[in-house]
């Protein structure tokens, strides 16, 4: 018999439910610290190891929520307040809404910076938000705000850490199945999107900028959430918890659990904690006088962590786990009776879909394109080839919206796309491959090709976050997913749904990226080098994928190196040299035309 890893779960919180009926009040207190400690640490997964953004200053938000529910419960309230009776759910109302509106400030401002800066950012709002509590006096300053009352339900109050533990583990259990059923889902696949490079998210209808603010708040709402029952364990509150050491600490959590799972969180937060007591504990002893000595071995054992096992604890235990217990492979049944997605109307075979009217991009003095136009129609292959550095990289990036052109226009299906952003070109039905494969390698095929398919479940930002938090979605998901399965057998991956995309060799990867770029039901797709590093039996059988779709009437434009390969798919080529269009026409005329016969050999005879 096959286990589930759902009755693992199971299993796993009876031990833990046991364990605080029969546990000593210190075990129990510290579960109660772990839970917290897990709830912000979820965020970051969410935040850093899913959305590839770095925050050091998550402990500044668990410390929104902490003092705004302190404040509200032991403060003499201000008239407009007095409603909430000082009521600690009322706290609890409260610290969301400032914590939420704190990040989308935050996050509009620091999520604009890109690469280091965006961690330096975090860290300087981290600090500001840290002496901002011990400076303001009624927040009481650094001594902070004693008197805090517990929680109470149902007119119980829960004063105790035994109490505590299951209003706590019980918001962390469900915050981790909202966040797994969310990143289980369209909007989870743009989350995931993120990490494969925001050029490649765009490409696939993905508003980045929405997206990343939308974790950066979720992350925050956690570490507020987190706050408020700290504040509501400890009856007290001052600036110590919140400051930006502890923000690297839980930073560590999420790393050395496994930043990219939502159980690496609390294998995390349960490690660290339990590890630090334990090193508390022993270190005076060993080295015969006290000191912060297990903040040395937390450093030492980061560097091994990122050294050794990079994607934290969990994939090692998870694997460790499959290789000794009998478990049932997680895959999700696809639903061939799932109604077809809706599809776009096509263009009249030998319509122009895609002009480019003459295109200047200049790099300082360089001018990588010289005023080029050209045309694409539904119903052709049209290629793009030149020497190396004759500007074809550049051109399709113009025309896919990735760059902007100094001087000249796109417009693709009659609409001026110049300066648009690509993924206003996607959502018209330009679909593209890049000339370096951009995927996530972690995900399967199925997932990484259902990414291509983000504009066509349309659900506002909002709704798609809730309805997948809530598995409201499952119908839209279950048409996603059979779509992406169409597209996959489409391009012969139809064996390979559930193995991770980075297993694959180079020649079905970039079969995904067409599968992926199908899979947004595109009339027009730019191919960058498609056949590059493929073997001769693949680049036979991508040319016949190809073929097949311009039967069906989509319009395609590639950039491609390999001559045999253009020459006997192209219906017609376009050479660029020096950013310059020097020839255009069918295969034949072009390979025997003079300048390009000069371009590539360096002259004629
Ligand atoms: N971002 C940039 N900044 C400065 N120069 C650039 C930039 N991008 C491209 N160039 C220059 O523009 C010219 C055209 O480059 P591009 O990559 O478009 O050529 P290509 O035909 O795609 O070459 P290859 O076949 O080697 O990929 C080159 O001289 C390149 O160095």
């Amino acid at each position: 018999m096959r286990l589930r890893p759902a009755g693992l779960a199971a299993a796993g919180i009876a031990l833990l439910a046991w364990t605080a009926l029969a546990g000593s009040e210190f075990t129990v207190t510290l579960l109660d610290y772990i839970g917290l400690y897990a709830l912000v640490a979820l965020g970051l997964v969410l935040l850093t190891g899913i959305g590839g953004l770095t925050s050091f200053g998550q402990a500044a938000f668990v410390g929104l929520g902490a003092y705004a529910t302190a404040w509200l419960t032991t403060a003499p309230l201000p008239g407009w307040l007095a409603w909430t009776g000082g009521s600690p759910w009322a706290g609890l109302l409260l610290g969301l809404l400032i914590t939420g509106g704190v990040a989308w400030v935050l996050g509009t401002v620091s999520l604009r910076l890109s690469g280091h800066y965006l961690p330096l950012g975090t860290i300087a709002w981290g600090l500001s938000l840290y002496f901002l509590f011990g400076t303001l006096g009624f927040l009481g300053g650094y001594t902070g705000l004693a008197g805090v009352p517990p929680l109470s339900l149902g007119g119980v109050a829960l004063a105790g850490s035994r109490q505590l533990f299951w209003v706590i583990w019980a918001v962390l259990l469900a915050a981790m199945l909202l966040v797994g059923n969310l990143l289980d889902s369209r909007e989870g696949r743009a989350i995931r999107a993120l990490r494969g490079g925001m050029v490649m998210a765009e490409s696939m209808g993905v508003d980045t900028a929405r997206s990343r603010i939308a974790i950066f708040i979720i992350a925050a709402l956690l570490a507020g959430l987190s706050g408020w029952l700290y504040a509501h364990m400890q009856r007290f509150v001052n600036p110590t918890p919140f400051g930006l050491p502890i923000g690297i600490e839980y930073l560590f959590m999420a790393v050395v659990g496994g930043a990219g799972h939502v159980w690496g969180a609390l294998l995390g937060a349960g490690v660290v904690t339990l590890l630090k007591q334990w090193l508390q504990d022993i270190l005076p002893r060993l080295l015969g006088e006290s000191g912060n000595f297990e903040t040395v071995v937390f450093g030492i054992l980061l560097v091994v962590v990122l050294q050794r096992a990079r994607e934290g604890l969990w994939p090692a235990l998870a694997a460790f786990a499959r290789r000794v217990l009998p478990l049932a492979a997680a895959r999700r049944p696809i639903d061939a009776a799932a109604a077809p997605l809706a599809r776009r109307a096509p263009p009249a075979r030998g319509d122009v879909v895609l002009e480019a009217r003459g295109l200047t991009r200049r790099f300082g003095g360089l001018v990588a394109n010289d005023g080029v136009s050209l045309a694409v129609r539904a119903g052709e292959v049209l290629a793009l080839i030149g020497p190396n550095g004759a500007g074809k990289s550049t051109l399709f990036n113009l025309l896919s919206g990735v760059d902007d052109p100094s001087s000249g226009r796109v417009v693709f299906r009659g609409r001026d796309m110049t300066g648009r952003p690509s993924r206003e070109s996607a959502a018209l039905g330009l679909g593209r491959t890049f000339q370096h494969v951009r995927l996530l390698p972690q995900m399967n095929v199925l997932d990484n090709i259902a990414i291509g398919a983000h504009l066509r479940g349309r659900p506002g930002l909002l709704a798609g976050l809730c309805g997948a938090a809530l598995r409201l979605d499952r119908a839209a998901e279950r048409r996603l997913l059979a779509e992406a399965a169409r597209q996959a057998r489409r391009v012969g991956l139809g064996d390979d749904l559930h193995a991770p995309a980075g297993a694959l060799p180079l020649g079905r990867q970039r079969m995904l990226e067409i599968a992926r770029a199908l899979c947004a039901d595109p009339c027009l797709l730019l191919l960058d080098e498609p056949a590059a590093g493929l073997r001769h039996l693949e680049k036979r059988a991508l040319a016949q994928v190809l073929a097949g779709l311009r039967d069906e009437g989509m319009a395609i434009l590639l950039v491609e190196h390999d001559m045999d390969f253009v020459m006997g798919l192209a219906d017609r080529v376009v050479v660029l040299e020096f950013g310059r269009k020097i020839a255009e026409g069918p295969p034949e005329r072009v390979q025997n035309d003079p300048r390009v016969l000069e371009a590539y050999l360096g002259g004629v005879e």
